[in-house]
């Protein structure tokens, strides 16, 4: 995220320069044409602003100037070393509550906001009289008092960039939580960080400007900016000079960090997550939805299929009771096959491949089901087995590339990554492979894209950059959720011939959810059409979009552009809304929309029932006509 230089404005340059000006005298404060701070009699007592002594002096005649410029050492140096120790230990905590959520989350926010309620001052002034005044306790006064204020920060920052999804990316990448803490979210929130440090400066340098005019800071002689207006306070009415100098002069710095922290805070603003939030307070949790029945769970003889998901269910308790995203889906995929998940938005397609591989948002979700990958339960699994399965077996290309790759991180950093973690590489050999990856893609000049950063590419390029990463370890299933949703349409093409070109070289299977019906029927195998978070449909996919069966599906072709219409032909909507996921309909899901409904509908759940084909099965009480076999075998129209 780079800040527009372009908006800071006069006032931010004006308050940039005051600060270089007084952190430039500060360290050069010994360097300086000046008279020693504490040199009495180097003028006339409280006398007024001169040639000699551009700031006046004070009532033991020295030089104010000097007096101010090495106050501004104590009030910096007190600032930055708080700032530095606040943000050391809320850093890291903030990052924990943010990323971990849960258990992690509740005991650090709980704590921290007893801390909060602390009289910060009260407390300050205790801990100083206590055990002394004097700087090195000052300045760890004040960190340990700013430390909540950033853990509040830090945590807020990595909430947002937790659901972002280079984030998920990087977990589906098998990265570690340390490591995606690390490398993805803390450079992210470094920007938000580095403008909240000015705001604690100037709270700092109040504060220490506070406990120096109680006599709670540095021993005099050594002079500070409140120190100073103490002194002067009796000839306040004579030689109003004495207390104005150092408070005009903190006045100004405090202001200027202020300007600076706050048009910091604009330029780097972030965007923010469009995620319902999980009501707080519950604990990622299988438990509601652990005892369902695990059904369609067949005793088979012969290998087990590559992916075999079964009965798979995930849920979001919110405010509005429990919103069962996906319910009780079950499917398999082989090697060389594409198995495409199609149905409205919101229909619960990217929770399913999210429940399969694991990577749910943290806080609160319950799920239940098995996902096996070549025989083995990935339920069973420990967090590094599943770390390397998701980082080599399993990969994902998500939607939109731009959000999926990190703003921050080099190309080149971010696609050696899972080559150096996984594969054990060198950076050498990593490099190397990189090149190769990209060069695999279709990226021309892959050395020098390595060394740029996204924002350097199109949208397409970017998407190449992320399906490289995604087979970067040879994954043996690859997930594209709806890969080419946000590139232009030539790109699209492109995209989506580069995919299949992949997983024939590489033999891989490929699970592709895709709101394009003629990509689905152009290049799936299998298609599983999902309502409501259930499968209303499914088989293969030329059988299931040639001819229907389920009146959901036949009203999702018919909603879908068909590229073989003649130009301006009126698409049919669907009739109504998609259902409330935390009260479903009852019966068929789809009844209330649908315009062959009866009775039975909304009374009796349809299963999803074996329609004598193979692999093919509908959920319906009154289908679609049985196609006649020429229907069937006939050609795809494109999109319905
Ligand atoms: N954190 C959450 N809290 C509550 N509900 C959620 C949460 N995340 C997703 N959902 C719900 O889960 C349902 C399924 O969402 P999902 O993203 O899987 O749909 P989708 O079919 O992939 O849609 P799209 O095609 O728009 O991507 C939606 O109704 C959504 O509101």
């Amino acid at each position: 995220m780079r800040p527009d230089r372009g908006r800071f404005g006069w006032g931010f340059r004006l308050a940039a320069l005051w600060l270089v000006l007084v952190a430039g005298a500060a360290l050069a404060a010994d360097l300086l044409p000046l008279p020693h701070y504490d040199a009495t009699l180097a003028g006339e007592p409280n006398a007024g602003p001169s040639p000699s002594h551009p700031f006046g002096t004070d009532a033991l005649g020295r030089d104010m100037l000097s007096r101010v410029v090495h106050g501004a050492r104590v009030s910096l140096g007190v600032g930055l070393g708080a700032v530095a120790l606040g943000l050391l230990i809320g850093g890291p905590l903030g990052l924990l509550a943010g990323y971990r959520r849960g258990l992690a989350d509740r005991v650090i926010m709980t704590a921290n906001d007893i801390l909060l309620a602390f009289p910060a001052l009260v407390f300050a002034l205790a801990v100083v009289a206590f055990a002394g005044a004097g700087v090195r306790n000052v300045l760890i006064v004040l960190g340990l008092l700013g430390a909540p204020a950033w853990v509040r920060l830090i945590r807020g920052a990595t909430l947002t960039f937790a659901q972002r999804e280079f984030v998920t990316a990087a977990r589906a990448l098998g990265a570690r939580g340390g490591t995606v803490m690390r490398r993805e979210i803390a450079p992210n929130v470094a920007p938000p960080a580095a403008s909240y440090a000015f705001v604690i400066m100037a709270v700092v340098v109040v504060a220490e400007g506070s406990l120096a005019f109680l006599g709670l800071s540095v021993r005099p002689p050594t002079p500070t900016w409140g120190g100073m207006i103490n002194e002067g306070r009796s000839t306040l009415d004579t030689s109003a000079h004495v207390v104005l100098v150092p408070s005009v002069v903190m006045f100004l710095t405090v202001l200027a960090f202020n300007l600076v922290g706050d048009r910091l805070q604009e330029v780097t603003g972030h965007r923010r997550s469009g995620l319902e939030p999980v009501r707080a307070g519950r604990r990622p949790a299988r438990s509601a939805l652990r005892d369902a029945p695990v059904q369609d769970d067949p005793v088979r003889d012969g290998p087990p299929p590559l992916l075999e998901a079964v009965d798979v269910r995930t849920a979001f308790p919110t405010p509005r009771g429990l919103v069962r995203a996906v319910d009780g889906v079950s499917f398999t995929l082989e090697r060389g096959r594409t198995l495409a998940i199609v149905g409205e938005s919101g229909s619960g397609k990217s929770m399913l491949i999210r429940s399969v591989l694991g990577l749910l948002p943290d806080a609160g979700v319950e799920r239940s089901g098995r996902v096996r990958l070549a025989g083995r339960d990935l339920d069973g699994a420990d967090p590094e087995e599943m770390r390397t399965v998701l980082g080599t077996r399993m990969a994902t290309v998500f939607q939109d590339p731009m959000t999926a790759l990190n703003p921050v991180r080099s190309i080149g950093a971010q696609v050696t990554e899972p080559l150096r973690v996984h594969l054990g590489m060198g950076r050498g050999e990593a490099r190397a492979r990189a090149e190769e990856l990209l060069a695999s893609v279709g990226i021309p000049e892959p050395r020098r894209v390595l060394r740029g950063h996204p924002h350097q590419l199109s949208g397409g390029m970017r998407q190449r950059i992320t399906i490289a990463m995604a087979l970067s370890c040879d994954p043996e299933v690859l997930f594209a959720d709806e890969p080419t949703t946000a590139l232009d349409v030539t790109v699209q093409k492109q995209i989506m011939a580069l995919l299949h070109r992949q997983r024939d070289e590489r033999d891989m299977a490929m699970v592709l959810v895709s709101h394009d019906l003629a990509v689905v029927a152009d290049r799936a195998d299998d298609v599983i059409v999902m309502y409501a978070g259930r499968v209303v449909e499914r088989g293969p996919a030329a059988a299931v979009l040639g001819a229907p069966r389920m009146r959901y599906t036949e009203a999702l072709l018919r909603a879908a552009p068909d590229l073989a219409a003649p130009a301006h032909t009126r698409l049919e909507v669907i009739d109504g809304r998609p259902p409330d996921l935390a009260a479903p309909p009852s019966g068929c899901r789809f009844h209330p929309r649908c315009p062959f409904a009866r009775d039975r509908c909304a009374a009796e759940e349809p299963p999803l029932a074996s329609d004598g084909t193979t692999g093919r099965a509908y959920a319906c009480w009154y289908p679609a006509d049985e196609p006649r076999t020429a229907q069937m075998e006939g050609s795809v129209p494109h999109g319905g």
